[in-house]
């Protein structure tokens, strides 16, 4: 009781139905091409409007190619999602940022850099990384698609209240360790399931020095440890990054919202269902080896041995294994690799392309590999073209690609071939995620620079600059 997840919850309660899931009202709801066809579709068979349509934003990224963004898309079920959502946009009079413009990207790396993802929000979209709108202090969760038909219809949603979790990170992180190392940490330890039912509230010295693209990089990663969502109190990291951000308040407006933004924090009794707690020492930078992001080491690691597995999970990791190409007991560095992808909703942002510029600089990309990297939005194009990160990565032999979801999944025409080996900064590394047959490992921008120079597993603190 008491915690920053039931002052935002409560205050967004309609009605609790009696023995049943709870009226929640929605201020905001994001809308991709791919979960939202049998929405629109929904209304237009039962003649609704959109109820709210100042409060939806739609925006296409898993489809769209990451290359000659002026043409229609090669793949012809993308080009008809594509399309279908321009015009599903216009019928209901929605507001649609389109492929090829400036406010176009990966819905959660757009909603927060464009300040319409606010402290204290109820945001939703069909689409399981919604988590990461937490970061700026929201309750941001994924959902279905007949459930986004919901909110258009009413900009309510019917849900049962999860349990609260506080998972608090002590200390200070090494150098060379980042969000995504914090977060593959993370999910080692409790498991793609471990969260399971819970609403998660990151706190703790290591998440309130994190800056704001690094928390968005965590809150993006709760669903992978079965979370319905994660989120950290908005503090004066978050006004910073917000304040004057295209849809932010302004002015008057700002500093009375800001106002009220410093009264979101979990009380000091704050009672949570779970309560965990880590130090920020012990996490080094991680890889996965498995076909779950939970199946993760420490770079330096090994794989499990199988009497390290339980054994109800032996079958299942020996099928992983065999899937990876990886053998019980055996250490990854040094393990040659084909292909890297910097990007997606959990490392496309600028900070991102900073860490993997660092580690580049002075070196080459290795010639063997296939390097895509891809910003998460046009907003973090530019900057990187500002930042003349750009030029320097063209030098390295490395080149940017335009925005979208590209390699995170196979929807485009960014896929990994059969058997090959990828080190990705996304977030899921099932079977054939990244194309079929296509090997994933998981890991943070640091990592996969320092792959993308040497073609192989390699630890990015040796080419830290000091
Ligand atoms: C396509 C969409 C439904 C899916 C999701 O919900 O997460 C995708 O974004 C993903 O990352 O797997
Ligand atoms: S970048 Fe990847 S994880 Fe994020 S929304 Fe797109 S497909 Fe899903």
């Amino acid at each position: 009781m008491n915690t920053l997840f039931d002052k935002i919850w409560d205050s967004h309660v309609v009605q609790v139905v009696e023995e049943g899931p709870t009226q929640l009202y929605i201020d905001r709801l994001y809308c991709h091409e791919v979960t939202s066809p049998q929405a629109f579709d929904g209304l237009r068979r039962r003649h609704l409007q959109v109820f709210r349509p100042q409060q939806v934003f739609c925006m296409p990224d898993h489809n769209i190619m990451t290359h000659d963004q002026g043409s229609p898309e090669l793949d012809p079920v993308g080009r008809h999602q594509v399309e279908t959502l321009d015009k599903n946009c216009a019928e209901f009079g929605l507001t649609e940022f389109k492929k090829n413009t400036p406010e176009n990207g990966v819905i959660h790396v757009v909603g927060p850099e464009t300040g319409l993802s606010l402290p204290g929000m109820t945001i939703v979209c069909g689409d399981s990384h919604t988590s990461t709108h937490g970061a700026v202090g929201a309750v941001a969760f994924g959902i279905g698609t007949s459930e986004v038909e919901m909110v258009l219809a009413s900009q309510c949603i019917l849900q049962q209240k999860p349990k609260s979790m506080r998972i608090t990170i002590n200390g200070a992180l090494q150098p060379g360790v980042t969000a995504k190392d914090v977060a593959l940490y993370l999910m080692a330890q409790l498991s793609t399931s471990g969260a399971t039912g819970y609403f998660v509230e990151y706190a703790g010295p290591v998440v309130e020095n994190m800056s704001m693209e690094g928390r968005l990089t965590l809150c993006n990663l709760s669903i992978e440890m079965g979370a319905r969502g994660g989120f950290i109190a908005p503090d004066e990291t978050t006004f910073a990054y917000l304040k004057g951000r295209k849809y932010a308040p302004k002015g008057e407006a700002w500093d009375k919202a800001v106002a009220q933004w410093r009264q979101l924090r979990s009380g000091d009794d704050a009672v949570f269902d779970c309560e965990l707690a880590f130090d920020g020492a012990d996490i080094e930078p991680r890889i996965t080896y498995g076909t779950n992001p939970g199946m993760g080491i420490a770079i330096t690691g090994s794989v499990p041995t199988l009497d390290e597995v339980a054994e109800s999970e032996q079958a299942s990791f020996l099928k992983s294994l065999r899937y990876m190409g990886f053998e019980p007991g055996e250490r990854l560095l040094g393990h040659p690799i084909d292909y890297v992808f910097l990007g997606a909703c959990t490392n496309g942002r600028i900070e991102d392309f900073r860490a993997f510029a660092s580690v580049v600089k002075g070196h080459k990309k290795a010639p063997n590999v296939v390097a895509w990297l891809v910003p998460g939005s046009w907003a973090v194009l530019k900057q990187i073209q500002e930042e003349g990160l750009d030029k320097q990565l063209e030098a390295a032999g490395f080149a940017i690609r335009q925005p979208g979801c590209s390699a995170c999944l196979a929807m485009n025409d960014d896929k990994v071939p059969a058997g090959k080996y990828s080190v990705s900064t996304s977030n899921r590394n099932f079977e054939g995620r990244q194309g079929p047959g296509a090997r994933t490992v998981l890991a943070s921008p640091l990592v996969a620079a320092a792959a993308a120079i040497t073609g192989r597993i390699s630890d990015p603190r040796e080419f830290l600059q000091a």
